[in-house]
């Protein structure tokens, strides 16, 4: 696919505001209207000053009685814009991870894979945070940028058009001096986030591979990159604050309010000396007349504020733009009739530009029984255990559950079908019983506790201070991998779906936890329709049927001792699995001799 071809993402904040828009459009009318009273306060002293030069003995409480309402309305006014763009940013906060989440729910694992996990967290959490901050604060920058110079130069041109078309002067040549200055600005803000993209990536990295990094590389590979990252991003800056500084400080002299404030000085004194303007209206004049010029700051930040903006609304559109799994149509949702797998000449490719990781793949598992898959690494086992939960869909053929196509149920019933036991066991945040009654929330204390003994985890939960209630999670309790896998283990009893899917789940068991695990799962199995990833082939000898894959084809099916007999790719399987196993307590032997000969 070339790049031209691809869809463009937008970048608008406002295509991705919109649920909030009515309160944003009411947030900038209070702000707008709170700028407008700051301004006619100023007009309301200006008026003051006049009555009071007209009749020096009167206390011109009117127009002072204005102007102190003036102030006290715009300052309300202001405050109620604070409330509703806060209001409005919270709301759009949550309603954007909630429509996130929703979507990544239904997008496939292969998208999530392929994506990072800390990827998709950062635009959940930093790119809807950023569009938070453009909500919270871009309506008081929007109220003075626009409004302020509008009314000002209204104002202006009310009380003396040629002092009006001197104010618009100095702002003409203040803008074209920005313009300038800025020239360069989008190509270096772009460099500028590209860099700052590659630091947080590098802290990530070297934050997640910090096990790695402290066993293998002692930091320098990784630290390295970190370091190079922070060098480029300063380097970058420098470059930046180089190459504007000088029309950056120059058009900052130009855009605060001391220029117009000296050509209104100027001219009005000239134009009172040529008796052709009256000294109150110059006075108004000077006071309201820098509201143009002080635009500038806030165009600025709003700009700033824009851009940064734009790049979290792009990744947000692009999550949202990632396509979910076909649903059935509703009303041609179909209910499987039993437990039994089939596949029907499944192929699957992981992407495009991928090979075929499955071809024309057949088998079909009986309700209620065992079947293995074994084969080389990367035959496609795992391959095949995922797509069963529709982790993916198949590329051709299709997956039966008790003779209904996977594609043609709902999410639901798909998940009342199959439980998964993942290789890499994840508890959330919670105590350990909530992680155990996950699926089936109302289960009761004794369900949680039968399921826990079943799985081989009641001992060990027991013997924690808090028992069943001790926090699990990344910030619980520790506890070994083993023990994670059979609370996961203990979900999947409770849970108690008709499939069982295991993938690898014995693969990192210590020797200790291995029997308490294999007893787990054998609770777990019972009377279940089992598909198993297995490497250690003693565990899957009395399956019903082992399917033996290789370069992602079926290479032969059958029992244990017929493969055996049949003397192709799953005896030659066995005979290395048996060598290994030799090998290992050979290992062991000479260990124990050199004990003996130590002794
Ligand atoms: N997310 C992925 N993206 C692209 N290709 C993948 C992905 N996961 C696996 N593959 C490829 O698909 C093929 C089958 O992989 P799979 O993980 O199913 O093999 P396996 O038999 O389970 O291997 P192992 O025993 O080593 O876990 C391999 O060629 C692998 O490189």
């Amino acid at each position: 696919m070339t790049e031209s071809t691809e869809p463009r993402l937008r970048t608008s904040p406002w295509s991705i505001i919109h649920p909030v828009r009515g309160q944003i459009v009411l947030s900038l009318a209070l702000a707008s209207l709170g700028t407008l009273a700051a301004l006619l306060s100023l007009a309301a002293i200006a008026w003051s000053v006049h009555a009071l030069s007209l009749h020096p003995g009167q206390w011109p409480w009117q127009p002072l009685l204005a102007a102190a309402l003036l102030i006290i309305a715009s300052y309300v006014l202001r405050l109620n814009a604070f409330k509703q763009s806060h209001y409005a940013a919270f709301r759009l906060e949550t309603l954007l991870r909630t429509q996130l989440s929703r979507h990544l729910a239904r997008v496939s694992m292969g998208y999530v894979q392929a994506t990072g996990s800390s990827s998709l967290a950062k635009v959940m959490q930093d790119d809807v945070k950023a569009l938070h901050v453009f909500v919270a604060d871009s309506q008081a920058f929007y109220a003075r940028a626009y409004t302020a110079p509008l009314v000002t130069f209204g104002a202006l041109l009310w009380l003396d058009w040629r002092m009006a078309l001197a104010a618009a002067g100095v702002l003409a040549f203040g803008a074209a001096v920005l313009a300038l200055a800025m020239r360069n600005r989008d190509e270096l803000v772009r460099q500028y986030n590209q860099a700052r993209e590659r630091v947080s990536s590098a802290v990530i990295e070297f934050v997640q591979a910090m096990p790695v990094v402290r066993t293998f590389d002692s930091g320098n590979s990784t630290f390295g990159r970190y370091q190079q990252a922070l060098d480029d991003y300063l380097r970058m800056l420098q470059g930046w604050y180089r190459s504007s500084a000088f029309s950056a400080r120059f058009s900052m002299a130009i855009v605060n309010p001391l220029p117009t404030l000296v050509v209104l000085l100027w001219l009005g004194s000239w134009l009172i000396w040529q008796e052709s303007l009256e000294f109150p209206v110059w006075l108004a004049i000077l006071l309201i007349g820098t509201g143009m010029a002080e635009a500038f700051q806030p165009l600025m930040g709003l700009k700033h504020l824009i851009d940064k903006t734009r790049i979290s609304v792009a990744r947000i559109h692009e999550v949202l733009a990632a396509p979910p799994l076909a649903l059935p149509a509703s009303g041609s949702e179909r209910q499987p009739a039993d437990a039994g797998i089939r596949f029907e000449n499944v192929g699957f490719r992981y992407g495009e530009r991928d090979g075929d990781a499955l071809e024309g793949v057949s088998f079909s598992v009986p309700a209620g029984s065992v079947t293995a898959l074994v084969g080389p690494s990367g035959a496609g086992k795992t391959t095949i255990a995922r797509l069963i939960p529709r982790f993916w869909d198949v590329s051709a053929g299709r997956i039966l559950i008790g003779g209904v196509d996977v594609r043609e149920m709902t999410p639901q019933t798909l998940m009342r079908q199959v439980a998964f036991v993942f290789q890499d066991t994840f508890l959330f945040s919670g105590s350990i019983a909530d992680n155990i009654r996950l699926g089936v929330p109302q289960a009761s204390d004794a369900q949680v506790i039968a399921a826990a003994r079943a799985a081989q985890a009641h001992e060990f939960i027991s013997a924690l201070a808090n028992g069943y209630d001790t926090p699990a999670g990344e910030r619980g309790a520790f506890l070994s991998g083993g023990q994670r896998q059979r609370i996961t283990i203990a979900r999947c009893i409770l849970d108690n779906r008709p499939i069982v899917v295991l993938d690898e789940a014995t693969a990192f068991a210590d020797p200790e936890n291995e029997a308490a695990l294999i007893a787990a799962l054998s609770a777990l199995t019972q009377g279940k329709t089992v598909v198993i990833v297995a490497h250690r082939l003693s565990t899957i000898r009395d399956a019903d049927q082992i399917v033996v894959l290789e370069r992602g084809r079926i290479a032969e099916s059958g029992r244990h001792a017929t493969l055996l007999q049949h003397d192709g790719v799953y005896a030659r399987l066995w005979r290395n699995y048996q060598q290994a196993q030799d090998w290992a307590l050979g290992l062991d032997r000479n260990d124990a001799s050199n004990d003996q000969e130590r002794t």
